[in-house]
């Protein structure tokens, strides 16, 4: 089957700064990937590429079937890439409801839809931007995206800072994305939490990708996990009661997360 994203030796980065580096990397329809890899290795690099923001040296870049390689930004979203970057990049002077307006397309995803995963947005509909919490501008942040009726779905660190509780309901919208079967690239630093809403893992080293598995498998191989993203004793912190409970119930909660779960840089 043809990939939806398709990246062949590619090498881009920041004008004469390459930080990816030679790299390929494919994914499917309906797949959710989690890209992971200590500080600065390039992962936000990779999405802002993806995304067409960066400066691209050489390589292929083909997303549904057509070379975007040479695209600008704005068409790729048309063409069905959505993006949620790191800074959200919220509009402070526009409301809750005219931040999606502006990037509202026809499709399964509209505002309603996007008030059903996150009813507290329909709560604050008519707050301003600059008006809203971290968790609050985060969920702003991945319904604007999702109102745009994205292919692909681009989420970059979309936990960072947020309270357990905001990131509870960040972790069970995503899962709730994929269960849907959106296609999704999930750059997270709370490594477990990633690798329990997706199914497939890549992790970056210096501009390559260095590992490319199941989710599952990673969970449970304690020596990758620390070789390549620094975490130590992953495999016995997984299997707590506490979160062994939790799995069993089927439910993701971050608020009995050990703090140590977050990658080392
Ligand atoms: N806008 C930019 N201009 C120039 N260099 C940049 C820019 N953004 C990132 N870099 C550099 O690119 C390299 C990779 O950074 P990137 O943010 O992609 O890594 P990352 O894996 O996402 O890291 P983190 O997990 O800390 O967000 C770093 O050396 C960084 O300093």
């Amino acid at each position: 089957m043809a990939k939806l994203l398709d990246i062949h030796k590619l090498s881009a980065g920041y004008r004469d700064a390459v930080v990816i580096d030679d790299l390929s990397f494919g994914i499917g329809q309906g797949e959710a990937v989690s890209l992971l890899g200590r500080n600065g290795v390039g992962k936000s690099t990779l999405l802002a590429t993806i995304m067409g923001l960066t400066t691209v040296s050489k390589g292929c870049l083909e997303f549904d079937g057509k070379n975007i390689a040479n695209t600008a930004n704005y068409q790729r979203n048309r063409m069905g890439i959505g993006y949620v970057p790191q800074e959200r990049e919220i509009f402070a002077s526009l409301t809750v409801e005219q931040n999606m307006r502006v990037a509202a397309r026809p499709g399964e995803w509209n505002i309603a839809a996007a008030y059903k995963l996150f009813p507290r947005l329909e709560e604050r509909r008519n707050n301003y931007g600059n008006q809203l919490s971290g968790g609050e501008q985060q969920m702003l942040s991945m319904a604007r995206a999702l109102v745009g009726n994205p292919k692909l779905l681009l989420l970059d660190e979309p936990l960072e800072g947020l309270s357990p509780v905001m990131m509870d309901i960040l972790l069970d919208a995503v899962k709730q994305l994929k269960q849907s079967g959106l296609t999704l690239i999930l750059v997270e630093q709370h490594a477990h939490l990633a690798l329990e809403v997706t199914e497939r893992v890549v992790i970056m080293d210096r501009g390559r990708i260095v590992h490319d598995g199941r989710s599952d498998l990673l969970l449970k191989d304690d020596a990758t996990m620390h070789q390549l993203l620094g975490l130590a004793h992953a495999h016995q912190v997984e299997n707590t009661a506490e979160n062994s409970a939790e799995n069993a119930a089927g439910n993701i909660s971050a608020s009995v997360r050990k703090p140590d779960l977050k990658l080392a840089s």
